[in-house]
């Protein structure tokens, strides 16, 4: 049995609060935007979620860990937050895949995984106090330490940190080759139809990375598109090199107003008039590309059990982002199709001529509810149209 040395570690905030805790994962000090995310399952794929890059995640649900770690859970290479908050982590962990056919998929604990990627956490903490100081005061800078411990030293290097606001972590996430991409949703996940008939053409979708997660890449290829992944800096006449039948934007880190190129070939590709469909940080960029302006919201969107709609239906969605488009900036080319129904943000729009439209939350759940999957069936509908109009149009 191993003996876990309990060792101390402190987390200051930007306004001076400071909890002491205990550490769980690497060891030294970690500095990001602390934000807090309300799902009750799905931690390894909220820590490998490129979206959070620069951040320090509290989970307010407060057993961390209990399912350990698995290679399948994956939605990058590696975890992607500068830090991870919990009130109580699990050292022994416990995963169905074990004595399943995905048993050498079920690989460590959650602070082993954290130290093999050298990523800090801290437990012990009370996330419900912390979490209301971040929703009365807002998202903001803060630090965990093992080594400077004491809270005044730590505090001063949290408030040299810059802010979110305006920072571009698109280029520490994007790809940088091109490549292209097959693999299906796993079959066992698979609750809905989805493979497109195999006598049709596939759709070839190109997808620009602005930090993209593996199960969107896998809910388009199993709704039958072949991906090709290119970097976010990709000019719009390289994407129409491929041919392809659709755009997807990606989700991604940081302040989308400061990912200029992104918003540059966004524009360019919209003079195409091909479809295009626009996840997250892909939705605000497409937003920005047609004139719109970005804001930060005070705390953010972070969980499993978001609602969005407007008046007739409503999803619950799963949600990452801390910027949202302003409704008064969008144009008159543009409809809005979801609100969140929280606090009534942005959460959809459409073009109104063109086959473009883009959400604010996630359809890949991964983690969360499948309520939006249908989104992925809507662009593939969308491509087969496209593809039809054009075969009439030349005939
Ligand atoms: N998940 C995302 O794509 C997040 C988009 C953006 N970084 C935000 O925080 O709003």
């Amino acid at each position: 049995m191993v003996i876990k040395q309990v060792q101390p570690a402190l987390l200051v905030l930007e306004d001076g609060t400071i909890f002491q805790g205990k550490s769980f994962g690497a060891k030294g000090t970690t500095i990001g935007e602390v934000v807090f995310n309300t799902g009750m399952t799905g931690y390894q794929e909220v820590l490998t979620d490129p979206s959070y890059r620069g951040q320090i995640i509290t989970f307010t649900y407060p057993e961390l860990g209990n399912t350990g770690v698995n290679a399948e859970d994956e939605e990058s290479d590696a975890p992607q937050v500068r830090g991870v908050i919990a009130r109580n982590v699990c050292y022994f962990p416990s995963n169905w895949r074990l004595g399943s056919p995905y048993a050498s998929q079920a690989c460590s604990s959650l602070p082993d995984y954290l130290i093999t990627h050298n990523i800090l956490g801290i437990y012990g903490i009370d996330t419900r106090a912390l979490t209301r100081i971040l929703r009365s005061k807002g998202a903001m800078n803060g630090a965990i330490s093992t080594e400077i411990l004491d809270p005044q030293a730590l505090l001063k290097e949290v408030q040299a940190a810059p802010s979110m606001e305006g920072l571009n972590l698109v280029k520490e996430v994007t790809t940088k080759r091109v490549y292209e991409w097959s693999d299906p949703t796993n079959t066992h996940w698979e609750f809905r139809p989805t493979a497109e008939e195999s006598d049709a053409t596939p759709l070839t979708v190109v997808a620009i990375d602005f930090g993209i997660k593996r199960n969107i890449l896998r809910r388009l290829a199993s709704y039958g598109c072949r991906v090709i992944v290119v970097p976010a800096n990709t000019p719009a006449e390289d994407i129409y090199q491929y041919n392809p039948d659709g755009i997807f934007l990606s989700n991604g880190p940081g302040d989308p107003a400061v990912v200029k190129e992104g918003i540059e070939t966004t524009k360019a590709l919209l003079q195409y008039g091909k479809p295009m469909f626009g996840i997250c940080m892909g939705h605000q960029i497409l937003g920005l590309s047609l004139g719109a302006e970005t804001f930060k919201l005070k705390f953010g969107h972070r969980g499993l059990n978001q609602p969005a709609g407007l008046q007739q239906t409503v999803e619950i969605t799963s949600q990452n982002h801390g910027f949202a488009i302003t409704e008064e900036s969008l144009s008159a080319d543009v409809e809005v199709t979801h609100l969140n129904l929280n606090d009534r943000t942005v959460a959809g729009l459409r073009h109104k001529t063109l086959p473009i439209f883009s959400v604010q939350y996630h359809p890949e759940a991964s983690p969360g509810p499948h309520d939006a999957d249908y989104l992925f069936a809507k662009f593939v509908e969308s491509m087969r149209e496209y593809q039809q109009n054009q075969k009439t149009i030349s005939r």
